[in-house]
């Protein structure tokens, strides 16, 4: 078998950094986010098969990649639309689908998991892809809010485990969260941080806790933009405008609930209320409950607290 980690020798240092080369890389879940890092995964040269639960899903899944390259070479190849095709083309060969995981893993550098936000799915996933993965193959999740302990604890390889949180959509967001355990090796890390660099990504190290960087600070905002709205403060609308134009943000909090998807959303206020019911910041909104209980799961069915073009 061929030694999957090479020395990397950097000009600006005399020590040596152990690392994997990361080159086929398996994403499992083929969502908003799952497509997104296939998508940019292809797109920086990497083999990638992505995985999810039947070929429908599948071929959506695709086409949105398809359509955000297209808004891609627009760009990039504004003068050469012959290599912007030529682009399209390579990055579609370099990306396979399959509909079983377990298949999926079998040559594999790298797993990224991002298939609904739920620590008994993602447990029981990786728990099956453990067995079948190679020994040198490093597992990651793109999970927004579950630490990434109580996932890896599924697996024998909690050395070669660690997180990899992207931002949507991937294309466009330029930075990815690098999260090691205390049982992270070296190698692992180092690994996770040239792959998010190879993505084209700024990576930020980050510790195992709750929501990361990000998402320990967006996540309790878009909270209390809630709040604002239940109180009878002030309405979704002028929330929005007042943040985009009063903050600077391109979203307000409820265009970005819409974008994120209210069902997201939902599934990380649900865990985190659980895990820290004392603490009012991660209470639950009866109003985002009430959303989602009525299906308005946001811009991917049309309706969230926008009605919006699906
Ligand atoms: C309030 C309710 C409370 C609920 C509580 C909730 C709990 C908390 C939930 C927390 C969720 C956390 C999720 C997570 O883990 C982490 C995240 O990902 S958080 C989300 C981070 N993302 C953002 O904040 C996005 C903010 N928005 C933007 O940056 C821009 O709006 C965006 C780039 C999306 C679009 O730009 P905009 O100017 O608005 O629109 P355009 O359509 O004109 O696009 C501009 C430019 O970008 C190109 N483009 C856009 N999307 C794509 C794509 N998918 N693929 C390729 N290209 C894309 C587009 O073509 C345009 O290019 P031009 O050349 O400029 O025309
Ligand atoms: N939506 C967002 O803005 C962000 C989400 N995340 C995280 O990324 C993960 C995925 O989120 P989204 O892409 O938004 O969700 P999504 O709902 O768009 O996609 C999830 C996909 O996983 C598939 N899936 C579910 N179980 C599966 C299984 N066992 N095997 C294979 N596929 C399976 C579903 O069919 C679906 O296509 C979640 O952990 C979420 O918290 C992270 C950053 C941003």
């Amino acid at each position: 078998m061929s030694q999957p980690f090479r020395i990397i020798s950097r000009s600006f240092s005399s020590s040596a950094v152990r690392q994997s080369v990361i080159k086929n890389v398996t994403i499992i879940g083929g969502g908003l986010m799952g497509a997104g890092i296939a998508q940019v995964a292809a797109s920086t040269g990497h083999n990638v098969v992505m995985v999810d639960q039947n070929d429908e899903i599948l071929s959506k899944s695709k086409a949105n990649i398809a359509k955000s390259l297209q808004r891609v070479v627009k760009k990039k190849f504004a003068e050469k639309p012959q290599e912007g095709e030529a682009f399209v083309s390579d990055v579609l060969n370099r990306l396979q689908t399959n509909t079983d995981a377990v298949d999926s893993v079998k040559n594999t550098d790298l797993v990224i998991e991002a298939i609904v936000e739920n620590l008994d799915v993602k447990k029981q996933l990786f728990a099956a892809l453990d067995k079948a993965a190679p020994q040198s193959a490093i597992f990651a999740s793109n999970t927004s809010s579950i630490p990434i302990k109580e996932i890896a604890v599924s697996t024998s390889r909690l050395d070669r485990f660690g997180g990899l949180h992207y931002f949507n959509p991937v294309p466009m967001m330029k930075l990815v969260e690098v999260i090691r355990i205390p049982e992270t090796s070296d190698e692992t890390f180092n690994s996770l941080l040239s792959f998010g660099k190879a993505m084209g990504k700024v990576t930020v190290n980050c510790k195992d806790t709750p929501g990361f960087i990000v998402n320990r600070l967006l996540v309790p905002y878009m909270m209390e933009a809630v709040r604002m709205v239940e109180r009878g403060e002030a309405t979704p609308q002028d929330i929005d405008t007042a943040m985009k134009l009063g903050a600077g943000y391109p979203m307000g909090p409820f265009e970005l609930t819409d974008y994120v998807g209210l069902d997201t959303c939902k599934f990380i206020m649900d865990g985190w209320s659980q895990k820290f019911p004392d603490n009012p910041l991660f209470a639950q909104s009866p109003l985002l409950n009430k959303y989602v209980a009525e299906g308005k799961l946001g811009n991917k069915v049309g309706e969230g607290f926008y009605k919006t073009k699906k």
